[in-house]
């Protein structure tokens, strides 16, 4: 594990732990009772692939580690609403704080502003954060396969699938493609940002794709940029895309989104 992933992750143990003694299971499954429905996260970008055309998991992402700052004026909701209108098929909210200045707030703020379908995107260690990604209204949530081993991977999955989430299960390598094909999910992405390095390398996309299991939705992730890169994956079978950083540093978020995917 990088040692970035490894402070994180460090971290997120604690954190879970200081957050429990706020908010029970029972106290977040009460919250979640009265969000909306799930909103079908995978349903929605193999409806749209099915069409012909990018499906684009677009990310509300204040700053990164790598990156420091990405946006001032960072406002959940008016991204929300440009990416929809600018033809993205999900969005992606960062929740994490220290890295990534991200808040619950957000993702309960972007999803009440559009209809798009919600990924919380977070650091899962344990169910109790699925229930807690609920209770925010959350459609899906992450699996980062390098930072938990197998019995975890197999019970945030399930917990995700109790409450009819969907999961993306995030993988760097074929080790990894070979440990998120023994879980249920047939939601899988590639991130192309190596984490030790912050290298963005599109060949693990490429590499990776074959790999993945039969019928799988395939997400490329992190690094891209423009029309043109996404049209080249496409020529390779690769249909549905996450991207933050390239649509949070244009003014005209909608127009840049629709630039990408319109
Ligand atoms: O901003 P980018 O380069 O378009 O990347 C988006 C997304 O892929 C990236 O934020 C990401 C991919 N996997 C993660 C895991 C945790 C936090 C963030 C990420």
């Amino acid at each position: 594990m990088s040692d970035m992933l490894t402070a994180i992750i460090d971290r997120k143990y604690d954190e879970v732990i200081e957050r429990r003694t706020r908010a029970s299971l029972a106290d977040l499954d009460a919250r979640a009772a009265e969000q909306s429905p799930p909103r079908g996260f995978k349903a929605a970008l193999d409806a749209r692939a099915a069409s012909g055309r990018h499906a684009l998991i677009a990310e509300i992402k204040k700053a990164s580690p790598s990156k420091g700052l990405i946006r001032a004026d960072f406002d959940p909701p008016a991204h929300a609403r440009a990416y929809e209108a600018g033809g993205a098929t999900c969005l992606s909210v960062l929740t994490d704080g220290p890295g990534f200045q991200g808040h619950a707030d957000y993702l309960i703020a972007a999803r009440a502003a559009c209809d798009l379908p919600v990924l919380r995107k977070d650091f899962m260690v344990d169910p109790w954060q699925v229930a807690e990604a609920r209770a925010m209204g959350a459609d899906a949530v992450l699996i980062i396969v390098a930072a938990i081993d197998d019995g975890a991977m197999a019970e945030i999955e399930a917990a995700a699938f109790e409450r009819d989430m969907d999961v993306l299960v995030e993988v760097h390598d074929a080790a990894e493609m070979e440990r998120a094909a023994r879980l249920r999910s047939r939601l899988i992405g590639v991130n192309n940002r190596n984490l030790k390095t912050f290298d963005v390398d599109f060949n693990k996309t490429y590499e990776l794709v074959g790999l993945a299991p039969e019928g799988c939705t395939f997400v490329a992730e992190s690094g891209l940029n423009t029309r043109v890169e996404l049209d080249a994956m496409a020529e390779r079978g690769i249909r549905c895309f996450l991207v933050g950083e390239a649509l949070m540093r244009q003014a005209d978020v909608e127009a840049a989104t629709r630039a990408l995917v319109g």
